[in-house]
């Protein structure tokens, strides 16, 4: 939607402004979206924006609300701002959706393989590696780069990824918002992030323990991947539990087509366990694109580096998974332990934008790099066009 005929130039200087604010859910410019209902601008220069929310006191709310009152009052001719917000009807919501959803289903699967999604699935060995700092990290690295993310928080027993994008806290994490059957996640740091820790209700994940057997698993999996509106995603990434566990097994069936990036230590026993859980994504298809090793050397203060987990890790993994049949897998880098990262982290701030220099947060940033310039072979996809009759 674009200024009615007839708007004065005060008004039409506001409807510009307003096409640059966000629904911070959906990234999308409220004015497309049809928020805004009405603009006033009377001779004074005081602005009335009236402007439509799907639901009353949307966790969105407030923050579209201030964007759309200090965008009305920066317009050119505007000497000051006054928001109304109404709710939208039930006619108006399902518009709505229709809208967001572009007229496309959002069943069946979004990340079906004729998706130009690149999914890209993060699996270690064992736990504790760092896998979810650095799938969190790497999601906010790409994009910053301006590609369009989402993450998928999957490691559903031991769920960290709300706490590293600031969407956990004191024991309450950010809920998606529910539009009828359509799943908004919440964005961080650019980054669409869906969790199991956002469906516990009330209860504190510090305290609540998720303990599901194989097929509840695998249908929140599914859920995940249908019901949560990610729109037009370039990069999907999925944090999964470390191990060759039922998700681990339930994201190769539903998505054969994902890519595969492993986390290790540079500890041997950690390496051993890593290339395990390659070789199980393996067999369902997937192609291991990678190999990143985490906790590699800590510098010291006397410009020396204390190898507190050994050294080798990631190129061992990374050379056993490199044969014939499959080409060569990379080390795409080594990321160093860093007291900054995990405190950025614990604190919610990434140190990808937070402090791109700590020597952790730096590596990433070129692992990043290396990844998006992978992109992802089409190679034996279709690309569903045909030719014109
Ligand atoms: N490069 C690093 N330097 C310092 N601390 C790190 C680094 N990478 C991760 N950490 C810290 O190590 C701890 C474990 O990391 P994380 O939770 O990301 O591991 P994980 O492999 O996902 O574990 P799990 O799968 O068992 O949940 C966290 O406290 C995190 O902040």
């Amino acid at each position: 939607m674009s200024a009615p005929e007839g708007a004065s130039a005060a008004e039409r200087a506001v409807w510009e402004a307003l096409g640059r604010v966000r629904d911070p859910e959906i990234l999308r410019p409220i004015t497309e979206l049809g928020m805004v209902d009405e603009v006033r601008v009377d001779a004074a220069g005081r602005a009335r924006v009236a402007i439509s929310l799907t639901i009353a006191g949307c966790p969105a709310a407030r923050r579209i609300e201030e964007d759309t009152r200090a965008a009305a009052g920066g317009a050119a001719g505007v000497t000051g701002a006054e928001v109304v917000v109404g709710v939208m009807t039930p006619e108006e919501r399902r518009a709505f959706t229709e809208r967001v959803r572009g007229g496309r289903e959002t069943r069946p699967q979004q990340f079906g393989p004729d998706s130009l999604t690149r999914v890209i699935a993060v699996t270690s060995g064992k736990g504790g590696v760092g896998k979810s700092s650095l799938t969190a990290s790497l999601a906010v690295a790409l994009a910053a780069r301006g590609l369009a993310v989402g993450l998928v928080d999957a490691d559903v027993f031991g769920f960290s990824i709300p706490g590293i994008l600031g969407l956990s806290r004191d024991g309450r994490t950010e809920q998606p918002t529910r539009l009828d059957d359509l799943i908004l996640p919440p964005v961080a740091h650019g980054v669409k992030t869906i969790s199991i820790g956002m469906f516990l209700g009330d209860q504190d994940p510090r305290t609540t323990a998720v303990s599901w057997r194989g097929p509840m698993l695998h249908r929140t999996i599914e859920q995940f991947l249908r019901d949560v509106w990610f729109g037009d995603l370039d990069v999907l990434l999925l944090d999964l539990p470390p191990g060759t566990g039922d998700i681990a097994i339930s994201v190769g069936q539903l998505l054969p087509q994902a890519e595969v990036l492993v986390i290790t230590t540079p500890q041997e026993a950690a390496a051993d366990v890593a290339v395990r859980s390659a070789l199980v994504a393996r067999q369902t298809g997937q192609r291991v694109i990678g190999v990143v090793e985490n906790m590699a050397g800590l510098p010291g203060p006397d410009g020396g580096v204390i190898e507190v987990f050994g050294t080798g890790g990631g190129a061992r993994v990374a050379e056993r998974l490199s044969d014939a049949e499959h080409g060569d897998v990379p080390l795409l880098g080594s990321v160093p332990l860093s007291p900054g990262f995990r405190e950025a982290g614990d604190r919610g701030a990434p140190a990808v934008l937070a402090d791109p220099a700590d020597p952790a947060a730096a590596a990433v940033l070129t692992i990043a790099e290396r990844i998006a310039g992978l992109g992802r072979g089409l190679s034996g996809r279709s690309l569903g066009i045909s030719p014109a009759p």
